[in-house]
């Protein structure tokens, strides 16, 4: 068993990873409006470990999520899930892949205001034709302290709490890999760190694999490791990364630009 710290360290080259993209590139549109979002990018996503990944707007970010997620397909390149490549799979393997093996987690929460709780955490079982066990569901829901709140509807909730309904739904299937996008964006600083600390403690003591796409220094600095994208290419990576040295490789970035 690696250490985290080994775990970081073998990003570029080792085996242990939940997500490893080959060369991956992604062109939008054609002619005079082409844009190449991502540049044949190559990296893994070690298993255990909270990655962050930032970059000035435009640099990437969502499209490599995108990737990664198996959301979109690259245009040339390879993605692999846990050893399986996501091209050769056909649309309908992809979209099971996407229910039962990845969690999603978005700034928007996007919970069905007319579930209660508990079903809006298990709705991903449901539609993979699955029951929760109640030990499972109750497991989770005390891990992302919702454990009384299960009964309750999404409009009885606070911000912080629906996020957190979002983070056990993205939890239920024992993903290989959480992927989140901007998940504090719509969150007040200390509701923010609560959340950030959860997906932090969730890796943590669950060895849980979590990606994090964020433009706030202090919630990359959550993270185990912080990816820098620059005009679709990784240009720098950060391990055990505090706010002030995030701040100071974004600077840089923005003067490259
Ligand atoms: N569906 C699309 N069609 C055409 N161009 C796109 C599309 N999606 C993204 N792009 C372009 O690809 C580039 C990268 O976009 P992307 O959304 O991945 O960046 P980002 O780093 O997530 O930006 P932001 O921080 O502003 O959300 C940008 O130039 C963007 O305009």
């Amino acid at each position: 068993m690696m250490t985290r710290q080994q775990l970081v360290a073998v990003g570029e080259t080792g085996t242990e990873h939940a997500v490893r993209l080959e060369a991956a590139t992604m062109v939008y549109g054609s002619g005079a409006g082409r844009v190449t979002a991502l540049k044949a990018v190559t990296t893994g996503l070690p298993r255990g470990v909270l990655t962050a990944v930032m970059g000035p707007s435009g640099s990437g970010k969502s499209t490599f999520l995108h990737l990664a997620a198996g959301l979109d397909r690259p245009t040339s390149g390879r993605v692999l899930l846990g050893g399986t490549d996501l091209s050769g799979l056909s649309e309908t393997k992809l979209t099971e892949l996407r229910r039962d093996r990845i969690g999603f987690v978005f700034q928007a929460y996007n919970l069905i205001p007319s579930l209660t709780v508990a079903d809006n955490i298990t709705l991903p079982l449901r539609f993979a034709g699955r029951s929760a066990e109640p030990a499972w569901l109750m497991e989770i829901a005390s891990a992302v302290g919702l454990g009384g709140l299960l009964g309750r509807r999404p409009n009885q909730l606070s911000g912080g709490q629906q996020q957190r309904v979002a983070i056990a739904r993205a939890l239920i299937t024992r993903p290989d890999a959480v992927f989140a996008d901007e998940p504090t964006g719509a969150l007040d600083t200390t509701t923010a760190a609560e959340v950030l600390r959860l997906l932090r403690e969730l890796v943590d003591t669950r060895g849980q694999t979590v990606v994090m796409v964020t433009h706030d220094p202090v919630a990359a600095s959550y993270a185990h490791r912080v990816l820098f994208l620059a005009d679709g290419t990784i240009v720098d990576e950060l391990a055990a990364p505090t706010p002030d040295a995030v701040a100071a490789r974004m600077t840089h970035l923005g003067r490259r630009a």
